[in-house]
């Protein structure tokens, strides 16, 4: 039996079984069993599999992957907002790789990648599939790309084909902390009421994974499959934002029950029309939470033209990696303006460890 075949069987025998107070121990189990199959599954693929092209280098300040069914409108996006052409087709499975665009947005340079669309089941081999969700893995973002003609059960349909990859979308990692030892036995400690998994459960899940010897703090109600989140550790947690496209397609009617259904986290748009495209582009810089920072040379004027882009918590030590490779090595103290300066307006004194915020002016002084 494959393991495809292997985990339908168990998917199966979870569906037969009630749930309850008494199955919970066991469905705890199949979850582990599952859990483990899967894993196996994402395994990077032998050699016979690879070269296909997919490797596309990660440049720019951060990346956003599109990710939608055939026909959606992915590649049209990607040509209306990037100087990239991508081609579009009426007819399904247009786009066979990945294609990396630039999108040059508040002085920041985002990757924007046009993927393949992708199929139910993606996730299990089907087309493409693996290799697109798994490119989505290296997303900063990922964009879930609706066509506000098709279906409605496109978002729900594209959550479950990401999650089986190991992607959680718009949530954080469970506060737990958990640290294998080599001796000393099982040591759990909560600092909540657990209603969701019992301290037998996760013994035996422990045990079905061969953990002896560890410590477990556990400071949040967490569920079976976020405790086997935390053993294998493989969850990449990555924000998206869903956008539905097509949008000149539908009656007014239609329009308005979908942004009623739609959260703080849906955008609209036409790129047939050029609707939204803006607002896209706002929620995106938004979502990713850049952070711009201006150089300084002694006695000059701040160079207002050229920033630098940084994800959110970068330090002065960041700064320096982005002006050059060598800079930090040769860091004796830094002079920041701005926000996340003590003095502000007056400058700061500060070290490589001091973090920066939006649009701080900064002077890097060498030994
Ligand atoms: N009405 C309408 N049609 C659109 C819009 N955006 C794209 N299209 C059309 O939708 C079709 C598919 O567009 P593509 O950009 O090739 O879609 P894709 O998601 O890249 O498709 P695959 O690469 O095959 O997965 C084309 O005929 C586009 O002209 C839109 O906003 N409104
Ligand atoms: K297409
Ligand atoms: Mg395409």
């Amino acid at each position: 039996m494959g393991i495809i075949e292997k985990m339908e069987e168990i998917e199966k025998e979870m569906a037969r079984t009630q749930k309850n107070k008494a199955t919970e121990y066991h469905l705890g189990l199949l979850k582990a069993k599952l859990a483990k199959y899967r894993a196996q599954l994402l395994e990077p693929e032998k050699k016979s599999a690879k070269g296909e092209g997919f490797d596309v280098l990660k440049s720019g300040d951060a990346r956003v992957c599109m990710i939608g069914f055939p026909s959606v409108g992915k590649s049209t996006l990607l040509s209306k907002v990037t100087k990239t052409e991508s081609v579009v087709g009426a007819y399904e499975f247009t786009t066979l790789t990945a294609i990396p665009g630039v999108l040059e947005y508040e002085g920041a340079r985002i990757q924007l990648l046009d993927l393949p669309g992708i199929v139910q089941d993606a996730a299990k081999g089907r087309g493409r599939g693996r290799q697109v969700v798994s490119v989505a893995k290296t997303a900063d973002l990922i964009l879930l790309m609706i066509d506000a003609t098709k279906s409605a059960e496109q978002k729900k349909q594209l959550e479950t084909e990401l999650e089986a990859v190991g992607i959680r979308l718009n949530s954080r990692p469970p506060d737990v902390v958990f640290k294998q030892k080599a001796a000393g036995g099982v040591t759990i400690n909560c600092t909540v009421k657990l209603t969701k998994i019992d301290e037998r459960t996760i013994r035996s899940i422990l045990q079905s994974y061969k953990i002896h010897s560890c410590d477990i703090m556990i400071r949040e109600d967490i569920s079976t499959d976020e405790f086997i989140d935390v053993l294998l550790g493989t969850r990449k947690y990555i924000p998206a934002l869903t956008v539905i496209n097509k949008i000149d397609g539908v009656s007014m009617e239609t329009l308005d029950s979908m942004a009623r259904e739609g959260d703080g986290r849906t955008i609209m748009i036409s790129c047939e029309i050029d609707l939204g495209l803006d607002w896209l582009l706002e929620a995106i810089w938004q979502e990713l939470g850049l952070v711009k920072v201006y150089t300084k040379r002694r006695g000059e004027i701040p160079d207002l033209s050229d920033p630098i882009c940084l994800r959110q918590g970068a330090t002065i030590e960041t700064v320096c990696h982005g002006i050059h490779r060598t800079l930090a090595s040769h860091f004796k103290y830094a002079l920041v303006w701005g926000k996340s300066s003590k003095f502000n307006p007056q400058p700061q004194k500060v070290g490589l460890a001091h973090l920066v915020q939006d649009e701080d002016v900064v002077s890097i002084f060498t030994k």
